[in-house]
């Protein structure tokens, strides 16, 4: 039995939890500090054991993941060095930054066991165990950050662990991690919530604002819902990467005061088409998206039920959707649901049923 200990069960442990629970062969032990989290997941069935209990939940772990918010990594993984660990465990963590947590733990002793930095590039705006599901990890890049001197079995295991997650494991250099991800996803987050909160300025005299935000507010701003301590922890542990590209951005930012200045149209048009450009090369479907989904499109009446309706229509013909999603909804227009499969055979028979009751497209 392999023995896997999350620590932090919320929307990224809990999804953790789920890739293994009820599978042959694993247990899974999340770990709170707080008796009322520890009830909760043992009421949801996330976990197949909770404790409040370090040294219980580590006791002979073969896999200890962190899942706690960045600025808990280092405490937790001084704790847990303290404790008897069983021989060759390896110790993980999910922390959106990767440089001082894979630092930290080069300098500690850790006995017979191993730390091997990790960052599953999938998430949410949302937060807690509520928000986990089995499917977040499902084709997205999971990063992981062994430092010098980590001996490739180890990381060889946790990749074989991770396979579970069906994520692509991908290894980067820790510093290098964080000035990417600082770029493609801590960048975007700031940007985000200074956006909504010069509306919200706005909006304070004249509700207005709120009323006419439509698809493109919405569009660039879902990542300002973010959990507040997370991105706190995240944006201050990367903050020399950030403050660098603040700067750059605050470039941007100046570029189109001075071609709104100059009425320059001309040069704002090829800002949209250099950017449209790039964006268009983007892996399309999902974050971190890298292995081909085969799309078809249902052009579908504005009701409630509908996806139900078309979900069960493939279900009775055992159909496996992979992925769905909704490129319009708003309230006056009929919808457009993309569905993903994980084949062409699937894909064409879904278009197959669906096209007897709905406009379908590929
Ligand atoms: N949210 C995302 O999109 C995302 C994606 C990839 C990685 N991450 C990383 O995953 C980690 C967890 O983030 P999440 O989104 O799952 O957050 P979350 O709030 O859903 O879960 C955090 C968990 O840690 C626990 N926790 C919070 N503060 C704690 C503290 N002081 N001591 C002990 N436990 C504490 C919470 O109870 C919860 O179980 C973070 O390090 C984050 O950087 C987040
Ligand atoms: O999709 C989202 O809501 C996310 O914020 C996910 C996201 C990202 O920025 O892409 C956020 C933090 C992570 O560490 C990894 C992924």
């Amino acid at each position: 039995m392999i023995k896997i200990a999350i620590f932090g069960v919320g929307l990224i442990g809990g999804s953790l939890a789920l890739c293994y629970k009820g599978k042959p062969g694993y247990t899974v032990v999340g770990h709170s500090p707080n008796p009322k989290s520890v009830e909760k997941l043992l009421k949801r069935g996330v976990v197949d054991f909770a404790t409040t209990s370090m040294a219980e939940a580590v006791d002979g772990a073969d896999y200890i993941v962190l899942c706690v918010p960045v600025g808990m990594l280092e405490t937790y993984l001084q704790q847990l060095v303290k404790l008897p660990l069983k021989p060759g465990c390896i110790i993980t963590d999910v922390g959106s930054t990767k440089a001082s947590i894979t630092e930290s733990a080069a300098a500690l002793q850790l006995g017979g066991a191993y730390f091997i930095g990790g960052h599953p590039m999938a998430g949410s705006e949302r937060s807690g165990v509520e928000a986990a599901t089995s499917h977040l990890f499902e084709n997205a890049f999971y990063v992981l950050t062994p430092a010098d001197g980590t001996p490739p079995e180890a990381v060889q295991r946790l990749g074989e662990l991770l396979a579970c997650t069906k994520a692509q494991i991908i290894e980067v250099n820790a510093r290098e991690h964080d000035e990417i991800v600082g770029a493609i996803s801590h960048l975007p987050h700031i940007i985000a919530v200074a956006l909504v909160n010069q509306i919200r300025g706005y909006d304070a005299t004249n509700s207005l604002y709120r009323s006419l935000a439509a698809g493109g507010f919405r569009d660039i701003t879902r990542i300002a819902s973010g959990e507040p301590i997370v991105w706190r922890d995240i944006l201050v542990n990367n903050r020399e990467v950030l403050l660098r590209l603040l700067r750059d951005w605050n470039g941007e930012i100046a570029r189109f005061i001075g071609l709104l200045e100059q009425s320059d149209g001309d040069g704002i048009a090829a800002q949209f088409r250099d950017a449209g450009e790039f964006r268009s090369q983007l892996p399309e479907r999902r974050k971190g998206m890298i292995t081909s989904l085969y799309d078809i499109y249902v052009d579908v009446p504005d009701h409630p039920g509908v996806i139900g309706s078309i979900a069960t229509l493939l279900g009775n013909e055992r159909i496996n959707l992979s992925n769905i999603h909704v490129s319009e909804s708003r309230e006056d227009v009929p919808g457009v649901l993309r569905l993903s499969f994980r084949n062409q055979e699937d894909a064409d028979r879904a278009s197959e049923v669906l096209s007897r009751q709905y406009a379908v497209h590929v």
